[in-house]
């Protein structure tokens, strides 16, 4: 029996931001929330008429005020995975190029965190394949 069947596919456009130091900015699910306190990436779900780079620009400008640009999202995995009540499609993209610094525009928590330490923060179970690609694609952080 598919475990998928009889769900429906719900598609996410999710976004490796980066900054200059190559740490990746997490965004910490508020209470209220279904799976609260978990961190995840930014992003949210494609709305009717949106590409999942539309969905991106206009997320991360709701939620964090920050400014970027369809060309500036670069493609990089995406995660596949049955929840109870929904089987959710994800694309995640990597962004290094913006206008602004991200702040908490919707009451989350936000934390820039280097590749390695990714595992330190509890994720949503789609993501965590997600994790190994994003160390691979990294550098390793040679500094103090
Ligand atoms: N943005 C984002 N969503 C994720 C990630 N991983 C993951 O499982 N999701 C799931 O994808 C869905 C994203 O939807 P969303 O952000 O638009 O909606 P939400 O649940 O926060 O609530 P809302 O409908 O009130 O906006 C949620 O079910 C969320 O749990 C992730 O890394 N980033």
């Amino acid at each position: 029996m598919n475990d998928t069947a009889d769900k429906p596919l719900l598609l996410v456009a999710a976004c490796a931001l980066l900054d200059t130091d190559n740490r990746i900015l997490l965004a910490q699910r508020p209470e209220g929330k279904a799976m609260a306190g978990l961190w995840e990436f930014p992003g949210g779900k494609v709305e009717a008429g949106e590409t999942p780079e539309d969905t991106l620009v206009r997320e991360l400008f709701e939620e964090l005020g920050i400014v970027t640009e369809k060309p500036c999202l670069a493609p990089l995995s995406f995660a596949s995975h049955a929840y109870d009540d929904f089987h959710l499609l994800m694309p995640l993209y990597v962004c290094r190029k913006y206008q602004g610094m991200p702040v908490p525009r919707e009451g989350q928590k936000l934390k820039w965190v280097r590749a390695s330490a990714l595992r330190d923060y509890p994720m949503p179970p789609a993501d965590l394949p997600l994790v190994p690609i994003i160390q691979d694609l990294l550098p390793p952080f040679r500094g103090s």
